[in-house]
């Protein structure tokens, strides 16, 4: 099944909410561990086991984990495969984007079922040139793996580049051009995904209507809304994946209370979709 159909389906059977696995060495210390190895895998295996079980979709941090080294990555791993265990995709936040070669190690590493870093989807740049992604997306179609390209993000500074214009158009409405073609008769849902900010301040025109899947991080913590996500997403929020981190792991290391924030969430997200 490809990942399009996969997470139509967790959103159908899940809800809408994503939960970020983010082991900030604060919350670590909140949780009463230790930020070394020890308690990394605590607090992360912990987190996988409060809220897989309960949500569509679970975004580790990369670089979380990769602050300890081989040991934080070996964390990684589990939490990849614990998630999966429990039901939820993986979509592992790593940013990744480089010259087309090495595009290709990396989709190598994170899509190939094979290795031990296998995820159902990642994050991507795509600012060296959408082109550049080629390799990350023909493995994601090898492997029935998907994308989420970097267009609209959450941060403040984003819109220096993103909304830069190049030959009439903006960057960010360029890439979404780009996602439509890859998407283009995917059904129910194409397998290449948008990052859009639950905190952009206005929609910023940009056409979102590219049978993709959305992933909207910055819900909660950040100061993005469910109303922020009518507004931004309006009909199309039905593909709308709103991603928190710290807004539900600050709640642990209590399970339940972890647990009910992701029902909350899904039973309020659920009213955005049409
Ligand atoms: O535009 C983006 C893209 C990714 N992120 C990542 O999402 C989480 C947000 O964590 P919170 O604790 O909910 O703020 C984090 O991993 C970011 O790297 C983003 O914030 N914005």
């Amino acid at each position: 099944m490809t990942f399009g159909a996969r997470v139509f389906s967790a959103i159908a059977d899940r809800g809408p909410f994503c939960v970020g696995i983010d082991p900030h060495g604060a919350l670590l210390r909140a949780w009463g561990y230790d930020d070394d190895v020890a308690g990394l895998e605590r607090f992360a295996l912990g987190a996988v086991e409060a809220v897989a079980p309960y949500c569509g979709v679970v975004k580790p941090q990369s670089a979380f984990y990769e602050r300890f080294g081989s040991r934080g990555v070996a964390v990684l791993e589990r939490v990849i495969a614990s998630s999966r265990e429990a039901g939820a995709l993986v979509l592992l936040d790593v940013k990744r984007g480089d010259i087309g070669s090495t595009s290709q190690a990396y989709a190598d590493a994170y899509l190939d079922p094979a290795s031990p870093l296998a995820c159902d989807a990642v994050t991507v740049s795509p600012y060296l040139g959408f082109g550049s992604l080629t390799p990350f997306v023909d493995t994601a179609r090898k492997h029935d793996a998907g994308l989420f390209v970097l267009v609209a993000t959450s941060n403040k500074e984003g819109p220096e580049v993103q909304e830069a214009v190049a030959g009439g158009r903006s960057v960010s409405g360029t890439m979404l051009d780009h996602l439509r073609r890859l998407n283009a008769d995917a059904v129910p849902l194409g397998s290449f995904g948008a990052v859009v900010g639950a905190t952009l301040e206005d929609d910023r025109g940009l056409d979102l209507a590219f049978n993709g899947p959305i992933l909207a991080p910055g819900y909660g913590e950040q100061g993005g809304t469910t109303a922020d996500l009518r507004r931004i997403f309006g009909a199309g929020a039905g593909n709308v994946l709103a991603s928190s981190s710290r807004g539900v792991l600050r709640l642990g290391p209590d399970p339940v209370a972890m647990r009910d924030a992701v029902r909350r969430a899904n039973d309020e997200l659920r009213g955005l979709q049409g």
